[in-house]
């Protein structure tokens, strides 16, 4: 398990700065951006954190840093109660990291065998192997294309594998860097619906960062936002939800155009196309349900669609740097 205080992620005043070379015979300094800046933070065994924030706010430097793949410039972590530089293959044997954008697979190779040897090199013995690959191979419905090299698979077939490979040796924290990246919609529920029941069974921890609202809703219990390498809001997602109102919007396709809907309860008119025909109504999931809400236009006029448009998460990180600046 993690360390002796129960923390599996716990980082002080913990800085990366990159610098960078001017060119040659150039008279300009040294340039120097502090990625990460004296971040303290701490992840309990068993929770489910999402670390947000806008394009370059350092939620990929940070997860380097805690994996033992980036150098800190100051400030100390421990990752599972490890360094994770100096202990780096202990680090390796009791967490699970995805990078959605970089692939731990044998591109060559069939899914199968970049299984089996990752297994290897995890110590597996060939029945925990087999178990645990079947097992894996079941909940992530990846059978039919386990004899596949992976350079032949979707992305959506291949990020399973990713999640897969690094659950094998069955770590107690996973850490995921954009794992839905580029996923279509049914992937990505999948994928999330997997995560869930392997933490609901397993009790492991999660760390992801993300760009998906969806990701954030439906896995994470607690949100950091970082903004310039500094957290601005640590809490839980209902306190997120509570601080920036993050709003719902549900867009409805009516049988004939007709006036805007201004009077359904618990609802917002944001705007209507097509002379009505399309109308967009916003809500607050902590105060109605996307279902009373259409009950309630169902008494005004005939929905023939509907879609319901979630939260951006880059007006939910651009709300909160608004609050905390
Ligand atoms: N190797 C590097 N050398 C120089 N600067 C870097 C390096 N890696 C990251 N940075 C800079 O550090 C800052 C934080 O980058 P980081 O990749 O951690 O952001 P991020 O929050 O993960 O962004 P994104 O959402 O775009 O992935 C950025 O300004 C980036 O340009």
């Amino acid at each position: 398990m993690s360390d002796v205080s129960g923390n599996v992620i716990e980082t002080e005043g913990l800085t990366r700065v990159f610098t960078g070379r001017p060119e040659r015979g150039s008279r300009l300094r040294r340039t120097r951006h502090v990625a990460v800046d004296h971040l303290d933070l701490t992840v309990v065994a068993g929770e489910s954190v999402g670390y947000i924030g806008a394009n370059g706010a350092g939620k990929s430097t940070t997860i380097k840093m805690l994996v033992g793949i980036l150098v800190p410039t100051s400030g100390s972590v421990r990752t599972v109660g490890l360094h994770p530089l100096k202990e780096r293959r202990a680090l390796a044997r009791r967490v699970g990291v995805v990078f959605g954008q970089r692939s731990q697979l044998w591109w060559d190779l069939p899914v199968r065998e970049s299984f089996s040897i990752l297994a290897a090199i995890h110590g597996l013995s060939a029945a925990d192997e087999r178990a645990r690959t079947a097992e894996l191979v079941e909940m992530l419905e990846m059978g039919a294309y386990l004899g596949t090299p992976v350079r032949q698979l979707s992305l959506g077939q291949r990020m399973r594998a990713e999640v897969a490979a690094a659950l094998l040796h069955r770590p107690e924290l996973l850490v995921l860097d954009e794992p839905t990246i580029g996923l279509d919609v049914l992937s990505k529920q999948r994928l999330r619906e997997f995560l869930v029941a392997q933490r609901r069974e397993h009790g492991t921890t999660l760390l992801l960062t993300t760009h998906d609202m969806g990701d954030v809703e439906r896995l994470c219990e607690r949100v950091l936002v970082v903004d310039h390498g500094r957290l601005a809001f640590d809490g839980m997602l209902a306190g997120l939800a509570r601080t920036v109102g993050a709003r719902r919007e549900l867009v409805l396709d009516l049988a004939t155009p007709g006036p805007d809907l201004t009077d359904v309860p618990g609802t917002e008119h944001v705007r209507s196309e097509s002379d009505g025909l399309r109308q967009r109504l916003a809500f607050d999931p902590q105060r109605t349900t996307a279902a009373r809400v259409l009950a309630a236009v169902a008494e005004r006029a005939e929905v023939v669609d509907l879609s319901i448009v979630e939260p951006d998460i880059e007006d939910v990180v651009r709300e909160i740097y608004r609050a905390t600046r």
